[in-house]
């Protein structure tokens, strides 16, 4: 009946991580009790209170860990005998945050937990209680297990599909069509920009493109990603044409609501206080919709390496690589030197102070 039955349950745990309910995340024998600590009131803390028996753990992932003041490549659990919201808060949320406990390991299923809520794009800190089952008083509860969610991006990336195209003549690229791929991560929908249809049988130059709706739809000077949209696609039409995949990775693919929590901090410090790693995007569905478009050898362009190397990986062929320029401006100066310093990306400063493409 079911395309994946190994997906539905990580689809129905990432609906109800992202509710603020709890859910089961089992393996073999054993199963932990698994809820976001963002979405966590009183009442819930009361309720979970009763199934505890003092051996809930937080789990906090190693970017958290290092904001805390901890030497940690790995995630970690601290006890949490009682359900203390304001402990929590302070222990996963605020930025004036400091480590109070010994932090242990995390286990096999603790993983799990976490990799659901980034799944989910909740702050990456959850609470876990390990429970003995059966355990009748959470029988609505729904229960994954551990090993589907650690699978569920690389499975969701086979379901990929071509559900919808049509021309969308647009200002200053009138021959452009729009491709629309559903069925991967998190369902949600990714989309192919073709300007003057490519022939996919030669290099093609591509743009892969992140969403910032900030910057791409309102023009925010904080970054530079609404100009090297528009420019990116008045360059492939005036060119040879090319093609920009628009995905559904906004604020680096942790969310809308986790970006705005950190502005007006150094975005990648911003980033680890919350628990995000530097940046965790995967651009592996980027070439698998390549693929699908025909396309094995690209002109990538961009001044992210990662981008670059993740075409590599998945095996096509990159030939070259240019740079995206967007405008300098006071807003975003420190947000580009950010990137150029913390994440290699090859901003050169110079040039996009010539360059200033909008201002043609
Ligand atoms: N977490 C976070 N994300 C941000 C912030 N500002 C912008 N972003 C996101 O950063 C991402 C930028 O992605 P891209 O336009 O693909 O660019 P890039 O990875 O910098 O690489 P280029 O190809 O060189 O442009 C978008 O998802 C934006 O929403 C911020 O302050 N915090
Ligand atoms: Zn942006």
């Amino acid at each position: 009946m079911f395309a994946d039955p190994t997906c539905v349950n990580v689809e129905r745990a990432i609906s109800d991580v992202r509710a603020g309910r709890p859910v089961l995340v089992q393996a073999g024998g054993d199963m932990v009790l698994a809820i976001a600590v963002e979405g966590l009131d009183q009442r819930m803390a009361d309720a979970l209170a009763d199934v505890t028996d003092g051996c809930a753990r937080l789990l906090l992932t190693s970017a958290r860990l290092r904001y805390l003041g901890l030497d940690r490549t790995a995630p970690g659990s601290v006890p949490m005998p009682v359900i203390d919201l304001d402990r929590l808060g302070h222990l996963a949320l605020r930025i004036n945050g400091r480590i109070d406990a010994p932090v242990g390991p995390v286990s096999y299923l603790d993983e799990a937990a976490l990799e659901l809520a980034q799944l989910s794009l909740v702050l990456p800190a959850m609470l876990a209680i390990p429970l003995a089952p059966p355990c009748t008083a959470l029988q609505n509860l729904l229960s994954v297990p551990a090993e589907e969610v650690h699978a569920y991006r690389r499975r969701r990336i086979e379901h990929l599909r071509i559900v919808s195209r049509a021309p969308v003549p647009l200002d200053g690229a009138y021959e452009t069509e729009f491709v629309v791929f559903r069925g991967g991560e998190g369902l949600r929908d990714q989309v192919a920009i073709l300007v003057k249809a490519p022939n996919p049988a030669g290099a093609v130059d591509v743009r892969i493109h992140s969403a910032c709706l900030t910057g791409d739809l309102f023009g925010s000077l904080k970054c530079e990603c609404g100009d090297q949209l528009r420019h990116t696609v008045k360059q492939m039409a005036e060119g040879e044409g090319g093609i920009l995949l628009y995905l559904d990775q906004e604020g680096r693919g942790n969310g809308i609501g986790n970006k705005m929590q950190s502005q007006g901090y150094d975005t990648y410090d911003a980033d680890e206080a919350l628990g995000f790693e530097a940046d965790h995007r995967s651009f592996d569905f980027a070439a698998v919709m390549l693929r699908q478009l025909g396309v094995e050898t690209v002109r990538v362009l961009t001044n992210n390496p990662s981008k670059i190397a993740a075409l590599r990986e998945a095996g096509l062929a990159v030939v070259s690589e240019r740079r995206v320029l967007g405008r300098p401006t006071a807003e975003n100066v420190r947000y580009l030197a950010s990137k150029r310093d913390r994440a290699g990306h090859k901003i050169d400063f110079d040039l996009l102070a010539v360059h200033a493409p909008l201002n043609d």
